[in-house]
Formats: structure tokens, sequence, C-alpha cells
């Protein structure tokens, strides 16, 4: 079996480390010695440690010989990688790929390419590294309905989150720190405005629920306004703050969404920490399953590619195929503003009488529920006069005013905000956060200092 590599950074290195260091194992496990044709990288010089006769700046040559059987495909991006991909596919070569913005931009090309010549198309380590996760999806529940696909699949941001709630880290100094591990994507703005998870939860619906979802279908926040104040509200909330990927099947249509939100410590996705991912799914027959392990990171994602590429190279060698994307449900997209889930709303306020009444007039006006309402005093101490904000002038106290909603629809939520903000008595929004239970009865909120 003749494997050509495209790209050779941190996980394509360990891609060639492994398939050097197992040689044997692998000859044994796929029936078929696996032997690298060729590597195509932009600069040959950088790659010491790759025999310099396999080492090629002609990715589309590699592509195109005539005896390779597999392109492992780890470059990253959308052009020139889909004409490679697509060419590969229409020649029949099998293609391995851990590019989820491809994959989530045009996966149905791809789909359709290794379709039509019966070629495999591998994308495991696309979406949480190391996991497995697609492959449960796509064949082990292939016999059951899944509802509900939600977690952290971001090893970036959630390294980032991590380190900002325990050691009160500096959200520059984290991101950098990521990039050096290796976790973050080759522009990590792909990672902290929630793109590289909105790639991988339309991967995750699509395969989830039949249905073709690609990124723009998804509901996209990323993690660059979550401030330390947004954390310590968290909190005191008994809450912890994650970038989650939320896909959802609701009345017949898939919803699929990105964004940071509250979750309770008590549930399992809150001690996820670092580069970590975990990943719930929701069937009807099975019930709620678990997938936890290192999300980002090169050998643990090389171990997913390995993987495939095993996969690829036994059918090649029966002569058979693995399954194939389905699309076959077709389902609508539901617009965000129809999704529902409860909010955490923190609100500037001049502390004088009847603020509160109008602020859960605005509330109900909307008809969003409030489940609690804190106030904390800000500025200056007990019973004394606060300074007015605007001129410094003596003024009403000012005072935070934190609201956890019961469950609203987001535009209900969003309108709700944009009236209060638009309030005499209401000095700012401090913060707007979604809250999760996640499956599972967000109980113990609304307590806190
Ligand atoms: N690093 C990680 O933890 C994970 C990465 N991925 C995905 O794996 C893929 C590779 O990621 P990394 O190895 O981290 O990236 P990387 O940036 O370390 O490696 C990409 C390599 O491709 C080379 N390259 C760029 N254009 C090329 C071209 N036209 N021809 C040949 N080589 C070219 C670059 O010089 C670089 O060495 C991306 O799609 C990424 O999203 C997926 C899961 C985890
Ligand atoms: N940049 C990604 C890499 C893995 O997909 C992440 O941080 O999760
Ligand atoms: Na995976």
């Amino acid at each position: 079996m003749s494997v050509a590599l495209l790209g050779c950074g941190v996980v394509g290195s360990q891609v060639v480390r492994l398939l050097t260091e197992q040689a044997d194992e692998l000859t044994a496990r796929v029936g078929a010695p696996l032997r690298l044709a060729g590597v195509a990288v932009r600069r040959p010089q950088r790659h010491p440690d790759v025999p310099a006769d396999l080492l090629t700046t002609d990715a589309a040559g590699l592509v195109s010989r005539d005896d390779v059987d597999v392109v492992v495909e780890l470059v990253g991006g959308i052009e020139p990688v889909r004409g490679l991909l697509l060419t590969a596919l229409k020649s029949g070569k099998s293609v391995v790929s851990a590019n989820k913005a491809l994959l989530a931009e045009d996966g149905a090309a791809l789909a359709a390419a290794a379709d039509e010549s019966g070629a495999d198309l591998y994308y495991e380590a696309s979406v949480a590294g190391a996991i497995p996760l697609l492959r449960p999806i796509q064949q082990s529940l292939a016999g059951d309905r899944i509802v509900r696909v939600a977690g952290i699949v971001n090893g970036t941001t959630n390294f980032i989150l991590s380190a900002m709630a325990s050691s009160g880290a500096n959200y520059t100094e984290a991101l950098e720190e990521a990039g050096r591990l290796g976790y973050a994507e080759a522009d990590p703005t792909a990672d902290v405005d929630g793109y590289d998870a909105a790639s991988k939860a339309a991967i995750l619906a699509s395969l989830a629920f039949h249905t073709r979802v690609t990124a723009d279908d998804v509901y996209r926040e990323g993690i660059r306004d979550v401030t330390a104040a947004d954390i310590a509200a968290a909190k005191a909330l008994g809450c912890t703050v994650k970038l989650l990927a939320i896909c959802e099947q609701v009345d017949g249509a898939v919803s699929a969404r990105v964004h940071p939100a509250m979750i309770p410590r008590s549930h399992p996705l809150a001690s996820v920490s670092g580069a970590y991912n975990a990943v719930f799914i929701e069937a009807a027959a099975a019930g709620q399953l678990m997938f936890y392990g290192q999300g980002a990171g090169g050998p643990q994602t090389a171990s997913a590619v390995l993987g495939d590429l095993v996969a690829a190279a036994r059918n090649r060698v029966i002569g058979g195929r693995g399954p194939r994307d389905t699309a076959h449900a077709a389902l609508p997209v539901l617009a965000m503003g129809d999704t529902h889930t409860r909010y955490h709303v923190a609100l500037d306020v001049n502390d004088r009488a009847g603020v509160l009444a109008q602020v859960a007039g605005v509330f109900a006006e909307h008809g969003v529920s409030i489940a609690t309402v804190r106030q904390e005093g800000r500025g200056s101490g007990n019973g004394e006069a606060g300074r007015d904000a605007d001129d410094g002038a003596p003024g009403p106290k000012d005072a935070t005013l934190v609201i956890v909603t019961h469950s609203a629809s987001d535009a209900a939520l969003a309108a709700t905000v944009d009236a209060l903000t638009g309030l005499d008595a209401v000095r700012g929004v401090a913060g707007v956060l979604r809250v999760e239970g996640l499956g599972r009865p967000v109980t113990e909120l609304g307590g806190g200092s």
C-alpha cells in the first residue's frame, strides 16, 4: 500500500514517525506493507528527519502518481487542498484528512467524488483529535437515532479558559502557550473566534443527523469576549465557562451552535481541562454516551490519522469500501433565534427604588421568565451615596443585577437585552452568557454568594 503524505507539520511529522517506528505491526494489521511514496512540503530543508528522496514541493504531481493508493492530507485550509483531494478521489485513491475547515465547507463534493470512484474518505482526526468519535457515530450508532451531540471540541480554547479559571492566567499568554504546544490552528483566530469548533459542529451534525450541514449553518461565537468577570460570575453561580458545540434535533430540524456557556461545576464537562475534549452523544435507544480524550496535539491527532489510514489500506487489500456519508434525512437547519436555553444577564444599574421592577418588566414584556435575581453593590460601600458614572457627581449608588432566566428563545433574549439598554436606570450590560445543563437539569443554579 503506497501512501502519499501532504503536509509535514505538527501532525504530519508524527504520522511519518509512527509509520516508520511501527512499520512491522502496521504491515501485520493491514495485510500488506504501508510504504511512504512521497511527502509534499513547502520547504524541504525544514524536514531533515524525512528521507530526502521522499520530499517534494510538487503536491499535485505526487497526488497524480499511478502508484499511490492512499493520500493523507495534513496541510489544512481550503485551497489548494480541495483541488488536490478531488483529483485523488476522482482517480480512485482513498483520502484520509484531518481538515475540518474543508470538510465542513465542501464535504459534499469530496463525498460525491469518493462515491463516484468507490474510494474511501476518512476524517476521524478532524473532530476531537485522538478521540474515536466519527466512527462510533457512523458505524456503532448507525442503528440508533441520535438526538444530541454536545461538548467541548476545541483544545486551544479549552486550554485558555481552563488556564484563566484555574490560575487567573492572561488570555494572550495562554493563547501563545497553546500555539507553542501545537494545539492552535495556523491562524489561531480560527480557534478563538469559534470557526474551528463550528466546522467540527457541522461535521458532527451532518453525520449524526444524516443531513448535510456546513460551517455557515452553524451559529458561532468565540471566546474573545469572555472576561475574567464572566469567569468570576460563573464561579459565584457554581458554574464554569466552556466553549461548547451543541448539535440537536429539534422538532424535525437540526440546530447547530458554538458559543461560550456557563455549565454547572457538577457536570462532567466542567472538569474537562487543558487540551482535552469531551463529547456527549444522546441517542434514543442507547441513552447518554460520553467520549473523552486529547482533542489536539501532534501524536494524539496522528493516532486518529493512522487509524483511518489502516482502515483505508485494509479496505483496499480486501477490495471493499468503508461506510459512505449519508444525507438521506435532509433536515432543515433551525435559525439561532428559535433555539432555547437559559441565560445569565449581568446589568450595571443605578441602585434606586423601582429599578428592579422596571428591569423585571422588560423581561416580562418579552416573555422571558426570570428564575433568580441577585443584587451586588459596587463602588461605594454599603449605604453610602455613590458617584454618577458620567459626571462624577454624587448620584444613586451603582449596583449590578445578576439575573438567571428560565429557558427562553435566543430571539426573545436578544430583544430583551436590546430593550434593557434603553432604560435610563441601566448603565450598561456587563455580560450575557448562555447557561447550559446539556441534557441534565440545571438544578443548582441561582445559588451563589
Ligand atoms: N495540530 C493539531 O492538534 C490538530 C490539527 N488538525 C488539522 O490537521 C491539519 C494539519 O495541522 P498541523 O499539523 O497542526 O498544521 P501545521 O501548520 O503544523 O502543518 C501544516 C504543514 O503543511 C505545510 N503546507 C502548507 N501548504 C502546503 C502545500 N501547498 N503543500 C505541501 N505542504 C504544505 C506547511 O508548511 C506545514 O508544515 C490541519 O487541517 C489541522 O486543522 C486536526 C486535529 C488536531
Ligand atoms: N486547533 C484545534 C486542533 C484540533 O482540532 C484545537 O485546538 O482543537
Ligand atoms: Na477524532
